[in-house]
């Protein structure tokens, strides 16, 4: 079964905003993404807009009139407060309606996401918005460690997929391919604790040319969400042989 990739445009987006102006122009950047066959667009838009900003937000969603197979993923903290032009992540998804919201419990101390939602903490505070996302239309992922007993209560909450944080596996794999397979198989026992209790699987973070043919293994795998690699080698590759690269592999 082939796995949708979801070309991330969050690093486009910075190399945008370290000048004044609209170079790279982060929309173009989605086309070229969509006609080189990425299935979808991922932007992690964040209240101090590092990098996405909500017009792109907006600009990407609207994109859809001329793709309209798109699957647009909103990435977020639901908890963080509206700051400035920032609305908040649920106001986002009201105006723009993305087919997927994947939330994430990442805050601006963060360089980056770098862990998956405790559900035993925030699971009750969890549920309401999943409600308003599903009532919004949009299919709701939460951003979850490799731990069976966590992914059984996104189930119990409402989520309808888990996006498996790879981070760990990524660097594992960096430093030996045995360490990479090691965390594999945590990935394995969390996606196969995922599909047991009926929760789609999506994964991202460090995922590369390198360590993605193994994890496209992984059972039952729907959508990999891939950004700063692929920049990466779109610097050495071109970006459309680089989006048809990752593609190759999720196919
Ligand atoms: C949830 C996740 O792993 C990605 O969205 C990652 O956080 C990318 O965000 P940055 O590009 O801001 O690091
Ligand atoms: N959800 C993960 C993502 O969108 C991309 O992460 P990365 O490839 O930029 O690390």
């Amino acid at each position: 079964m082939a796995i949708d990739l979801s070309v991330n445009l969050n690093k486009i987006a910075l190399i945008r905003n370290s000048r004044e102006g609209n170079y790279p122009d982060v929309t173009a950047f989605g086309r070229l993404s969509l006609d080189a066959g990425a299935a979808g667009l991922t932007v992690h838009p964040r209240p101090d807009q590092r990098h996405i900003t909500p017009d792109d937000v907006r600009n990407l969603a609207a994109l859809r009139t001329e793709y309209p197979r798109t699957e647009f993923n909103i990435e977020g903290n639901p908890f963080a407060p509206a700051r400035g032009t920032y609305p908040g992540l649920i106001e986002l998804v009201a105006e723009t309606n993305p087919e997927q919201c994947t939330l994430v419990p990442d805050n601006d101390a963060q360089k980056t996401s770098d862990h998956g939602f405790d559900l035993k903490t925030d699971g009750e505070r969890l549920i309401p918005l999943i409600e308003k996302l599903h009532s919004l239309g949009a299919r709701v992922s939460l951003f979850m460690d490799p731990d069976p007993e966590q992914i059984a209560l996104a189930k119990q909450i409402g989520a309808d997929r888990i996006e498996l944080y790879t981070g760990p596996y990524a660097w594992a794999f960096g430093r030996n391919k045995e360490e990479g397979e090691q965390q594999f198989l945590l990935h394995k026992a969390a996606a196969e604790a995922a599909l047991l209790c009926g929760l789609g699987i999506n994964a991202g973070h460090d995922l590369n040319l390198q360590n993605l043919p193994l994890y496209s293994q992984l059972p039952g795998l729907q959508e990999v969400s891939i950004g700063h690699a692929l920049t990466v080698d779109a610097l050495l590759m071109g970006y459309s042989e680089a989006v048809a690269a990752y593609r190759a592999i999720c196919d």
